[in-house]
């Protein structure tokens, strides 16, 4: 596999680039970004590995222009991984809403037609790329911790539950908490996996918990002035599971803010610094 560089900037003193490469698992080119802090230049390096997943209509860039992850990622010594949001090109099927197909892969592999060749954004993020990151950046896989924003946030609370032996910590921004519950979840689950909804729980963070997945902890930011709050991401099913299950969810729900990046970059600090204290314990 060839990893082409397609830029790389000096920021805080470590470098900003963003990556390509041909994907087996989506069978097309993949675009995503990867901050690697100051500390990666020390000879025989071994950083913590914190992903950010984004949400509906984002690419990498969104996260990486907006995000404001870079000061205190090159102050605690954390690379940061950007992935694209799903598969793109001509030959991709599509659809016409922002809330399906590009820029919408909900990070699950996809068993309907058309979506199934190229929508396998659940095996791209957790088993292809992270093969990339380990082959190519000075990465400590054993160090792994996950957040992402709304369909992002979704992503990271779903992938760290069904797989909680490889992430140190989760959190998220303004997560889509039970896609089975809300007008976006039913569009993409329905679409990409069918309209038996028993298989949607596997990617229903809310679900999980209540089949019986757990992480120990989980920090969530809410904007309470966020558009999306009441019909699409409902903190409060997932705060209700976690409480049932014992899992000690930290849920702040932030007066005023939005659904926005100025929400996210707001909170983007304390997030980097949670996961780092728990990256960097012994
Ligand atoms: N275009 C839509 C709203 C799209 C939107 O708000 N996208 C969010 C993520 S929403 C959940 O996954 C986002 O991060 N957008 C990119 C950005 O840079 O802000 C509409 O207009 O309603």
């Amino acid at each position: 596999m060839t990893l082409e560089t397609v830029s790389t900037n000096k920021s805080f003193g470590g470098t900003q680039g963003v990556y390509r490469h041909a994907s087996a698992e989506t069978g097309t080119d993949m675009t995503f970004a990867v901050f690697l802090p100051p500390q990666a230049e020390a000879p025989g390096a071994k950083l913590p590995v914190l992903w950010y997943l984004s949400g509906l209509t984002c690419t990498h860039a969104n996260v990486m222009e907006k995000g404001e992850y870079r000061r205190v990622a090159a102050e605690l010594g954390v690379i940061i991984v950007c992935p694209d949001t799903s598969p793109r090109g001509d030959d991709v099927p599509d659809d016409e809403g922002y809330d399906f197909g590009k820029g919408a892969g909900f990070y699950v592999d996809a068993t309907a037609e058309p979506w199934r060749a190229n929508y396998r954004m659940y095996s791209y993020v957790t088993r292809e790329l992270p093969g990339i990151v380990a082959a190519h950046f000075p990465a400590d896989m054993d160090r792994q911790a996950i957040t992402g924003h709304s369909m992002g946030g979704h992503g990271a609370l779903t992938i760290a539950l069904k797989q909680p032996a490889r992430f140190r910590s989760v959190s998220a921004f303004a997560p889509i908490s039970a896609p089975g519950q809300c007008p976006w979840g039913h569009k993409a689950l329905g679409g990409y996996l069918g309209e038996d909804r028993s298989g949607w729980r596997a990617h229903d963070a809310t679900a999980l918990i209540e089949d019986g997945a757990r992480v120990a902890e989980i920090l969530v930011d809410q904007g309470a002035a966020d558009n999306f709050l009441a019909e699409q991401l409902k903190p409060e099913l997932l705060q209700a599971a976690c409480e049932t299950a014992g899992i000690a969810l930290t849920l702040r729900m932030q007066p005023g803010y939005d659904h926005s990046y100025y929400f996210i970059s707001t909170f983007m600090d304390d997030h980097i610094r949670w996961h780092a204290e728990r990256l960097f314990a012994e």
